[in-house]
């Protein structure tokens, strides 16, 4: 295996960058590994904009791997090192040496241990490819459904550049720590909640580089005070930048839940989100349609407005389990914005929800 391994780095050392050196000598190639033929391995180039210009790099990257024997299939991901292109920009005066208290955004420790809290038993890592999808709005109601149904359940709000944890559950004090270095997590609708949001100044832009990134996730995890929890939910950032690399490397998560529209554009980028988890092998647990369809309340016509049925045919394509659709809903909405999501009642959505926890408390994931 290894020799298979070495020679896929042989390959990939023919693949020169525009501006100078290969994939291997510019420390691009993470996570490299061949199991049964199938080789996987994500690049990391240094910034979003990079990234962008590099698929026809990361195509040749797959044909090479394919072209070293005993390779049967190779699966390649590209992430980016830096999110400079979705970062705000810079504010006056500040740096981005500027950290919160408890130096949240420090580089990450303890090189590659794992950073996941051992009273966790399910770790269930929420994504989308693309932003405002609803993945915060699944997240929200689904770890209130499984506290409803009794389950010790956790909320982690991991979108740096947009936490909306904190509304979509009505808590936004900040979090204590009285000795400085073990966060308490809130407590909203009968979930253990902790949002980066809660740490951070809400006028100050966010401007960390990834090992700041990936420092906060780890503090999140390692220095909250999570105490003994069945599940717990991490609202991932859209895209597949560093903090999911590092969830997926370093926190074994049980598996992710994969939310999209039917729109052609989001299922897209849904497809890069689920690659980039499969060549981290973190099992895909499910795909659920966001605001599949519209019914009139006046006169009960069904507009499919993002379009219909594309997450449920993308799944049987892939061979992964269709969790469900959500309707595109007035209450969801109002009841996000009122931080009382709409899972805490007893109305369609709420049972919708309620389906979904029961379905992932059935199959042993939360
Ligand atoms: N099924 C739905 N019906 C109506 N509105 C919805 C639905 N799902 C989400 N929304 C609304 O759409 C907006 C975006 O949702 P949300 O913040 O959950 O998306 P996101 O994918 O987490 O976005 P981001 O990538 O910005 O974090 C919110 O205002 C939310 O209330």
């Amino acid at each position: 295996m290894t020799d298979i391994r070495t020679a896929i780095e042989t390959e990939l050392k023919r693949l020169e960058l525009p501006d100078g050196g290969n994939l291997v000598s510019r420390d691009m190639v993470r996570a490299l590994s061949v199991e049964g033929g199938v080789a996987r391995f994500v690049i990391e180039a240094p910034t979003t904009e990079m990234a962008k210009k590099m698929e026809p790099l990361r195509a040749a990257a797959e044909r090479a791997a394919l072209s070293v024997e005993g390779v049967e299939s190779a699966s390649v991901a590209l992430t980016a090192h830096e999110q400079s292109a979705k970062a705000p920009p810079k504010p006056a005066g500040g740096s981005d040496e500027d950290a919160p208290s408890l130096k949240l955004g420090g580089h990450p420790k303890g090189g590659q241990s794992s950073i996941r809290p051992a009273s966790v038993k399910s770790l269930i890592a929420v994504g989308s490819g693309k932003g405002g999808v609803g993945k915060s709005t699944v997240s929200s109601n689904l770890a209130v459904a499984l506290a409803k149904q009794g389950r010790k359940v956790g909320l982690l709000d991991a979108d740096i550049y947009g936490p909306s944890q904190p509304r979509m559950m009505g808590e936004t004090k900040r979090p204590a720590s009285p000795d400085g270095k073990i966060i308490e997590p809130l407590k909203a609708h009968g979930v253990t909640f902790m949002s980066i949001g809660l740490m951070l100044d809400p006028d100050k832009a966010v401007v960390w580089r990834g090992p700041m990134l990936m420092g906060a996730l780890q503090q999140m995890l390692s220095q909250v005070n999570w105490g003994e929890l069945d599940v717990l939910i991490v609202d991932l950032p859209p895209g597949t930048g560093d903090v999911q690399l590092t969830l997926s490397q370093r926190a074994q998560p049980t598996g992710a839940l994969i939310v999209s529209t039917p729109q052609d554009v989001a299922l897209l980028d849904a497809r890069k989100a689920m690659d980039m988890f499969n060549t981290l092998k973190t099992p895909i647990l499910g795909l659920i349609e966001n605001m599949s369809v519209f019914h009139c309340p006046e006169c009960g016509y069904e507009a499919h407005i993002f379009g219909h049925g594309g997450v449920s045919k993308e799944a049987e394509k892939l061979g992964i389990p269709f969790l469900g659709a959500l309707p595109i809903d007035l209450e969801t909405r109002l009841a996000g914005d009122e931080g009382k999501p709409i899972a805490l009642g007893d109305g369609p959505m709420a049972q919708a929800y309620a389906q979904l926890a029961d379905r992932l408390v059935q199959g042993g994931m939360a």
